[in-house]
């Protein structure tokens, strides 16, 4: 002993204490490195409690538990392999659970082979090789377990100083809306909307089987695939059960937390999935493929429930893909489906956030004063609305703390940062850097936000918030909108943002987006309109206009209105008391301007006021009311809803002059 201080023990030595230990605890009872690490890792608790009689049968008890799980093991790993069967060979591959590397497992692997059980000895004169070998799956990881994975395995995962995962999304960091197919069979040719504005390109059966194979021999080709096996949708009545084979550690993380995460009973039971993607990233589509624009392609198959991803590795694809499907499942269940943040306050009073990328969803639906409900996708039942999604994507480009402080918060252990650039040594996110991304996104589950509401649903929406980043400057900072108004702008779909920030001022450019999210839609928009309206008018919801954008000129001589000032306007209309506030009337698009909000100052609320150049302003109003305009003779000659009165006040409320 070294110290100065020799130790005081009350213990009468005995012989086996001749030698004086520094610590009082027993020693391990390893021999070697391996032992030890073998004592570190104790087996997962089983999830389903052992049922059944008393004390006599205890065992007989256990044994049938052990069976039922062993029987359950089998059947997961069964529907596993035909998710991954390639459809000319007609059989799946023999998988097995567990990572491949890992020595424990991998010993017993030739025991747990699995439906293909026909596999024989000698190799028959059809069997390939991709046959003889064993796809390792790991499923439904923890994130700690994806963690590992994708430090060790994938380059540009690290751990950021908060404890966030932080990747890379490689060539991809947005979605690819040019490469999405959509198979038009019989049945989608008639139902689905096609030709122009439509995001649904069409490809044909055969050709989905060719992209199917292609991702299906990529990935059984793996040492090792991830399978997510979750759910969408808190509406228990209309829960969708989702598997997602992935290649990369990275997304089957984004993916486990932005999925509904099922409870390890629920995963027992868990059974065939309604819908599956297979996700192989890197690995391109072949240009030789009939409809191939590029080496990516997202490819969905309604009959089939299938979804292929090949070329690229930005994971919203997989989200964005699934929300394209609610599109479709949910309005045949006459349920409205949207692309839209919601929360609800202390009162049960819920609001809608709708609006494209960048225009505040996210931002404005995370309130620290009111319950998170959701922040992207919903359904709108005849039971109130629930939240499709189990977590948030929410950008984080010039991400503050003092002003989105729970976003902030969230970028925590078992988070996921995409192309955040960070201090090599501290790891520490400069989320003003644009080197990689200006698309830098955060994914969370929705519990890190504190005030989330679990479960994610909640009683028939009173405010109906359309939001539009204006890069011209001209809509006013908050209007009041009548039914039709409401219609017209949720068709219309407006925003205008400034793409690339970094090579001087560049001119702001009008997007319109029907139903605010025109790339995820199915159905004609004035489908979904219809029942928006319906829906509205139902339950008594107001509608509003609320620009996010620029104040005091358009992009490059006015700013963008302070998030304090948005956040005020938000309060006031939840409130109520920005519904009983006085009026007047804007030209051209006639909407409601209110003379006072609380914590805005007045003279901001009517835009004419804040340009100094009132000639510049009446160009730029006029222009984009033209612009309006233009983007809706598309909708001129269709019906909306079984009313034609409806149509006809929608296409009076918009813009005029
Ligand atoms: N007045 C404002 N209102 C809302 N967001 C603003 C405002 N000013 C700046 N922002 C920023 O704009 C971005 C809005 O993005 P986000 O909420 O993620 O959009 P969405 O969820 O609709 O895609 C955030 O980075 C936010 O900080
Ligand atoms: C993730 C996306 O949505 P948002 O920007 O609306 O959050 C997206 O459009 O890829
Ligand atoms: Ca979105
Ligand atoms: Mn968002």
């Amino acid at each position: 002993m070294s110290g100065n201080l020799a130790k005081i023990d009350t213990r009468t030595k005995r012989d086996d204490e001749e030698i004086c230990h520094d610590d009082s605890a027993t020693p391990v009872k390893a021999q070697t490195i391996d032992e030890l690490h073998s004592l570190q890792m104790k087996k997962s608790a089983p999830s389903t409690p052992i049922k059944g009689g008393g004390a006599g049968s205890a065992r007989s008890s256990f044994d049938s538990a052990v069976s039922d799980q062993d029987h359950r093991n089998k059947q997961q790993l069964q529907s596993i392999s035909a998710s991954l069967a390639s459809l000319t060979r007609e059989t799946g591959p023999k998988v097995v659970k567990g990572d491949p590397a890992s020595t424990r497992k991998a010993a017993e692997t030739p025991k747990l082979s699995s439906h293909h059980a026909t596999a024989t000895a000698t190799p028959t004169p059809n069997i390939s090789d991709s046959s003889l070998k064993f796809t390792h799956i790991l499923y439904n990881l923890s994130p700690a377990e994806l963690y590992e994975q994708a430090i060790k395995y994938e380059k540009g995962s690290f751990i950021t100083s908060s404890g966030a995962l932080a990747t890379l999304s490689g060539a991809k960091t947005g979605r690819s809306p040019r490469d999405k197919r959509v198979v038009k069979d019989e049945s989608t040719a008639k139902e689905l909307w096609w030709g122009k504005g439509s995001p649904n390109i069409e490809m044909d059966e055969q050709t989905f089987l060719v992209n199917r194979e292609r991702a299906v021999d990529y990935l059984c080709s793996l040492d090792k695939v991830f399978v997510n096996d979750q759910y969408l949708n808190w509406d228990p009545n209309h829960r969708i059960k989702v598997r997602i084979v992935s290649a990369r550690a990275y997304h089957s993380l984004f993916m486990h937390n932005m999925c509904i995460r099922p409870t390890p009973e629920e995963l027992e039971d868990f059974g065939t999935p309604d819908f599956t993607i297979y996700n192989s990233g890197q690995f391109p589509c072949n240009r030789y493929t009939h409809y191939m624009t590029s080496s990516t392609s997202i490819d969905i198959n309604l009959a089939r429930r299938e979804m292929v991803i090949l070329g690229t590795q930005y994971a919203g694809e997989m989200k964005k893909g699934l929300f394209s499907l609610m599109h479709y499942l949910m309005p045949k269940r006459q349920i409205l489906s949207l692309h839209s943040g919601c929360n609800m306050g202390k009162d049960g009073d819920v609001a809608l956030f709708f609006g494209l990328s960048g225009t505040g969803k996210t931002t404005l639906s995370t309130d620290h004063n009111r319950y998170l409900i959701g922040d992207d996708e919903h359904c709108w039942s005849e039971n109130g609305v629930s939240n499709i999604e189990g977590g948030c994507y929410a950008k984080c480009i010039d991400l503050v703390r003092e002003k989105e402080p729970d976003i902030w918060n969230a970028i925590k252990f078992g988070t996921v940062v995409e192309n955040v650039v960070f201090d090599e040594h501290t790891r520490e996110v400069d989320y003003s850097d644009r080197s990689v991304s200006e698309n830098t996104r955060a994914a969370y589950p929705i519990e890190y936000i504190p005030n989330a509401k679990i479960p994610c649903v909640g009683p028939h929406p009173k405010n109906v918030i359309l939001l539009a980043c204006d890069a011209f400057g001209v809509l006013p900072p908050v209007s009041k909108l009548s039914l039709a108004q409401t219609m017209y702008h949720f068709i219309s779909g407006y925003t205008a943002l400034v793409a690339g920030t970094e090579d001087g001022i560049k001119e702001p450019q009008a997007t319109f987006s029907a139903c605010f999210g025109a790339a995820f839609i199915m159905l004609h928009p004035t489908k979904y309109a219809a029942m928006l309206a319906e829906k509205m008018k139902k339950h008594g919801a107001t509608g509003w206009l609320v620009n996010t954008g620029w104040s005091g000129g358009r992009y490059g001589s006015g700013n963008r209105i302070k998030l304090a000032y948005t956040r005020k306007i938000i309060d006031a209309i939840h409130s109520g008391s920005l519904l009983n506030a006085d009026y007047s009337k804007t030209e051209v698009f006639g909407l409601e301007i209110p003379t006072v909000v609380e914590g805005v100052p007045s003279e901001i609320l009517d835009p004419v006021n804040t340009w100094s150049d009132k000639k510049a302003y009446n160009d730029n109003l006029l222009n984009l009311g033209g612009l309006f305009k233009r983007n809706f003779e598309v909708f001129l000659n269709h019906k909306i809803g079984t009313d034609n009165k409806l149509a006809e006040e929608i296409l009076a409320a918009g813009p005029r002059f």
